[in-house]
């Protein structure tokens, strides 16, 4: 799929807490990523790991904890940490009225991507979204808009990938294709903390697991 190539990254997370409707779903979490590594989110319904990825995107603040990037420490609103980011949360952030094709041009755009055909095409192809990305996307199925919410992932260059449940609404084909696409990514020296209630098709060396359901105080 070619893509960018990452290297010698590190991500750290100690001491991290969230409070929701005053209540703490989560103390005194820890976690290091270094580059070509996944952290797995697993819990049950309502456990945090939507809040955790949002906390961790700076899209929902913190109790408590300390972030650093590179070895420096970070806040999440930095934009030299923001920069690193690719979030995919549980809804796409697309327009309906436009197509997927014009939907990925306007996002990359914004990241400050410029559109490149060549690049993109072997991303479609993968995602099997070359029939329907010049589609409206309000007519696209469930499953063809988490594709293309991946599509923007893969090309945003992004090395952090923060993804809420990447999985939801894809048929088997489409959750293969995701573990090639993350695989991928974790190849060329990327990284990212995945939130799901299934498998996924990750190499197994490379990906840890934490599960926010039951501790309250979690060290990974
Ligand atoms: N928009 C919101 N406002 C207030 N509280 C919320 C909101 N969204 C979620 N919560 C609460 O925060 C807690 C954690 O929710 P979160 O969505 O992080 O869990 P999750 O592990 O991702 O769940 P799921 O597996 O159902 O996606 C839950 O108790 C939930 O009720």
């Amino acid at each position: 799929m070619g893509g960018v190539a990452f290297s010698s990254l590190h991500l750290a997370v100690s001491g991290w807490g969230c409070v929701r409707n005053g209540r703490v779903l989560f103390r005194q979490l820890a976690f290091e990523l270094a580059s070509g590594q996944a952290l797995v989110l697993k819990g049950r319904n309502g456990a945090g790991k939507s809040t955790l990825l949002r906390s961790l995107a700076g899209l929902l603040p913190w109790r408590a904890g300390a972030l650093s990037w590179g070895g420096q420490s970070v806040r999440t609103s930095d934009a030299a940490y923001q920069q690193q980011l690719a979030y995919l949360g549980h809804q796409a952030g697309m327009s309906d009225a436009l197509t997927g094709l014009e939907n990925l041009q306007f996002a990359l755009a914004m990241g400050g991507i410029a559109w490149n055909p060549a690049q993109a095409a072997p991303v479609l192809r993968a995602l099997a979204l070359n029939e329907v990305a010049s589609r409206p996307l309000g007519r696209l199925s469930q499953g063809q808009r988490r594709r293309l919410g991946l599509a923007r992932v893969v090309l945003s260059e992004r090395p952090v990938w923060l993804l809420d449940e990447p999985d939801s609404s894809l048929d088997d084909a489409g959750g293969a294709c995701l573990g090639q696409v993350l695989t991928a990514h974790l190849a060329a020296g990327g990284m990212a903390v995945v939130a799901t209630h299934h498998g996924l098709a990750l190499p197994q060396a490379l990906t840890r697991t934490l599960d926010l359901s039951a501790p309250r105080e979690t060290t990974c």
